[in-house]
């Protein structure tokens, strides 16, 4: 990644929304602002052909991401990886599994979709290091999310584009259950202060009624009504998950296809614009 954040005078970037994180959780180490992308598990892999990674289309976005600027960190979703088995074991989002077989499955899966990821970032020229959240994330009693950033923001400092992605996480009294890599943008675009955050999916963006983008949402209930799950096997919610999580973020959010990730990190404003 070169230096100039998004290659843009900071007069043309839209203006940084931060919420109030507290100083606590905002570390020594700060750079600044990252851009947080999302990559769909349904952009990156055949989600209908267990544990098929899209290589095409995968290399194409790694070029993408080559040719961006600025601190950026990735997340990459479970295609026909993690939610194949998690599919299979019977875990979400909330309902967890103590079987350790369960959970290695689940996160062994997630491993070999990141490492096809950091790879295809690397053979492009991206600075790519695996992050993997099973090692480091919790969710407690209440179904409350701890996934410290100190780590990805000194990554941030040093250079590298750290590459996370949905995984299993340990549920206080659930063994484990699912962490979706849309949870992770918010968590990290929260304890990070996001610059901006995109969600690259197999639409280009949410469609109305008329299956044309909606350009804007500020309410969910405005849009409730289009907001359905997900066409593939997916236990983490489809679009109507991510439009409700993406509206509580204070960083500017956009949802938009392979065809975005060009424009959305050069400062443009691809597909729907979530807040
Ligand atoms: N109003 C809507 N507009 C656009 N897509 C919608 C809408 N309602 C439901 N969807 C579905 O939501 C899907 C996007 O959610 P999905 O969870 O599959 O995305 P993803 O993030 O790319 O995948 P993954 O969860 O594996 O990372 C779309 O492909 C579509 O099937
Ligand atoms: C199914 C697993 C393990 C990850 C889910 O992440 P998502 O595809 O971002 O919802």
């Amino acid at each position: 990644m070169r230096a100039t954040p998004h290659g843009l005078p900071s007069s043309t970037r839209p203006p940084a929304r931060r919420r109030s994180v507290p100083s606590s959780t905002r570390r020594a180490f700060a750079v600044s602002s990252p851009t947080i992308l999302k990559l769909g598990g349904s952009v990156i892999t055949d989600k209908d052909a267990p544990e098929t990674v899209a290589t095409n289309r995968l290399a194409r976005l790694a070029a993408d991401i080559a040719g961006a600027d600025g601190p950026l960190v990735v997340v990459h979703g479970g295609g026909s990886f993690g939610h194949h088995h998690a599919s299979e074991h019977g875990v979400s989002r909330t309902n967890g599994s103590r079987d350790a077989q369960a959970a290695r499955d689940i996160t062994n899966a997630m491993r070999t979709l990141n490492d096809a990821v950091v790879a295809a970032l690397a053979d492009a020229g991206v600075a790519a290091v695996p992050v993997h959240p099973f090692s480091m994330a919790a969710r407690d009693a209440d179904s409350d999310l701890t996934l410290p950033a100190g780590s990805v923001e000194t990554m941030l400092g040093s250079g590298f584009v750290p590459v996370l992605h949905g995984d299993v996480v340990v549920h206080a009294g659930e063994g484990v259950t699912i962490l979706s890599g849309d949870e992770i943008v918010v968590s990290l675009a929260e304890s990070l202060g996001a610059d901006r955050v995109g969600l690259c999916s197999a639409v280009p963006g949410v469609l109305d009624d008329d299956e044309n983008v909606i350009s804007t949402i500020e309410a969910f209930d405005d849009v409730a009504h289009v907001l359905g799950g997900s066409d593939s096997t997916d236990v983490t919610g489809g679009m109507a998950a991510k439009v409700r999580e993406l509206l509580a973020l204070d960083s500017p959010a956009y949802i938009f296809d392979a065809d975005g990730v060009g424009p959305f990190l050069a400062g443009e404003r691809p597909g729907t614009r979530i807040g």
